[in-house]
């Protein structure tokens, strides 16, 4: 049970299926595989279904599914498979598949209103074949699937998301399970899939896993179980110096909340000492909150010098703004002996001036954030999340936490994680400020800064998820994710 699952592009992907293709000596012995693994899902997941609408494309995609319902049709189950018009199965396989469920008794219709008597739904339309947007029938076919509010198993992909980038061309269909063939796709575990492919499954039909050697692999996914390989307990005889010193510095008038947030989590992860520079304001209320932070007024630059000198990590930006005290002490520490943890009004201010940083700097940008720093659109950066989160890296020479569904980690040199864990309860301020304090404490405790990275991502969205099964999604606060946090830190 490591948590590390390998993700692929459809190159990789299909190579292997060449490869276990020649190594069966059939590609159609493979597709029987993949529609029979279908098959095998459906009756794990929906065993009581009884009728099932098949809808198959002109593919192999299609082909799968045609085998799941011969299938099906063997059991006993009412199967129905629906085909537009022009989308007749094209490849020696797809087109015996077809023909073995006709001969089995199989029917085939074109009617879409079909869907309304279906148990279970399969969408065997478009796989990774998937050239652009379904357009004309095949997108009036996937809104009437998802119309339809039925229980949609996916084959391979839901049919217009491209597996590759996650990017939905034009519509797509909402899956509550997606089954996936021999390897996982990377773009399936981030951004706007998400949305669409419910529960992700992988069947390996049977095919040894050197046919996907890790070396092809794209990306890695992380989830929670991963979290043992990061964390190692703490020696008997450590004391708090081992543990690290993490300087906090943000919280401009009104924002003082956000710098608090990130040294209470800083604490909460494990960080031996938290020093935070923040407006004068603050500093009764923070200390009367946490009485564990040593917190300092700072109204000027110049007086930041000795907490700098003493930070083993300086986490900066949780509500520092934007003006010139925000924009002063950013200065100061950007340049400085300390690894430093960007974020929020300090990656705005970062991408006002954009230049090469640390290799060892972490930045934790949103997409908003991530499209200032690439002079790019928000829609741009979650249209390809690992493609924008690379171009961080190159522009800005260092690690980046893309956040959002599917938190991509990038680092230059490194292969990309992407984060299987978090909620959408999270999306609310004052998340991001957690996060930052978080990845802070683990860089202070001797993580590098892409393990930091990875590690407290997952740590974050881990917290996040036990915070909203004890009280649900709407309505989490950040603070929430305290006890979570302390509690997964030490697995
Ligand atoms: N890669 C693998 O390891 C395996 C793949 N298999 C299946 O094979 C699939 C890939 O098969 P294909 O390469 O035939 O691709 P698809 O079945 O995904 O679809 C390709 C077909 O759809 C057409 N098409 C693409 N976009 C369209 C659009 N927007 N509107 C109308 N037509 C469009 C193409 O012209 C082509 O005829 C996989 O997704 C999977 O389901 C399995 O059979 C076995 C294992
Ligand atoms: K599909």
């Amino acid at each position: 049970m490591s948590g590390r699952l390998p993700l692929f592009d459809n190159a990789a992907l299909r190579s292997a299926e060449t490869r276990a293709a020649t190594r069966l000596g059939d590609n159609f012995v493979l597709m029987q595989r993949a529609g029979l693994a279908a098959w095998h899902c459906v009756l794990a997941h929906w065993p009581q279904a009884q009728r099932l609408v098949v809808v198959c494309g002109p593919g192999n995609n299609g082909g799968d599914g045609h085998v799941l319902a011969r299938h099906a049709r063997e059991a006993g189950r009412p199967v129905r498979v629906l085909r537009l018009p022009g989308h007749e199965p094209r490849g020696d396989v797809a087109i015996r598949a077809e023909r073995e469920y006709r001969e089995a008794g199989g029917g085939i219709g074109t009617f879409a209103g079909a869907l309304g008597e279906a148990d279970v739904v399969v969408d065997a339309l478009f796989g990774i074949g998937l050239k652009r947007a379904p357009d004309g029938g095949a997108a009036a076919l996937v809104s009437a699937i998802n119309d339809a509010a039925l229980p949609v198993l996916a084959l391979d992909a839901p049919s217009g998301v491209d597996a590759d980038s996650g990017c939905v061309l034009g519509v797509a269909v909402r899956a509550m399970r997606t089954l996936q063939f021999l390897g996982a796709h990377a773009g399936l575990a981030t951004g706007q899939a998400l949305e669409h492919v419910g529960a992700r499954e992988l069947a390996t039909l049977g095919i040894d896993d050197d046919i996907l050697p890790p070396g092809e692999a794209i990306a890695e996914a992380l989830d929670a179980r991963a979290l043992a390989g990061f964390l190692r307990p703490r020696g008997r005889n450590s004391h708090k110096g081992e543990s690290g010193r993490v300087l906090c510095v943000g919280g401009d008038h009104g924002k003082g909340g956000a710098v608090l947030l990130c040294a209470g989590a800083a604490l909460r992860t494990g960080a031996g000492l938290v020093d935070v520079a923040t407006r004068a304001a603050h500093v009764p209320a923070l200390l009367a909150r946490r009485p564990e932070a040593m917190a300092h007024a700072m109204e000027s630059a110049r007086e930041l010098a000795g907490l700098h000198a003493a930070a083993d990590v300086v986490a900066v930006g949780p509500g520092l703004g934007q003006d010139a005290w925000g924009s002063e002490l950013f200065a100061a520490l950007v340049d400085g002996d300390a690894p430093l943890v960007i974020d929020a009004d300090a990656l705005n201010l970062l991408a006002a001036a954009p230049r090469t940083l640390r290799v060892d700097t972490v930045l934790t940008p949103h997409p908003g954030e991530a499209a200032r720093l690439l002079s790019t659109s928000t829609v741009d950066v979650q249209g390809d999340r690992r493609a924008a989160a690379a171009a961080l890296c190159e522009r800005y020479g260092c690690v980046v936490v893309l956040k959002g569904a599917g938190t991509v980690v990038a680092a230059p040199g490194r292969r990309p994680r992407i984060i299987d864990a978090g909620n959408p309860g999270m999306a609310v301020g004052g998340m991001g400020d957690v996060l930052t304090g978080v990845i802070a404490a683990l860089r202070a405790q001797g993580l590098d800064a892409f393990d930091a990275a990875c590690c407290g991502a997952l740590l974050h969205g881990a917290a996040g998820d036990a915070a909203a099964r004890d009280g649900g999604e709407r309505g989490l606060l950040p603070s929430d994710l305290f006890a979570p946090l302390r509690r997964l830190a030490n697995p």
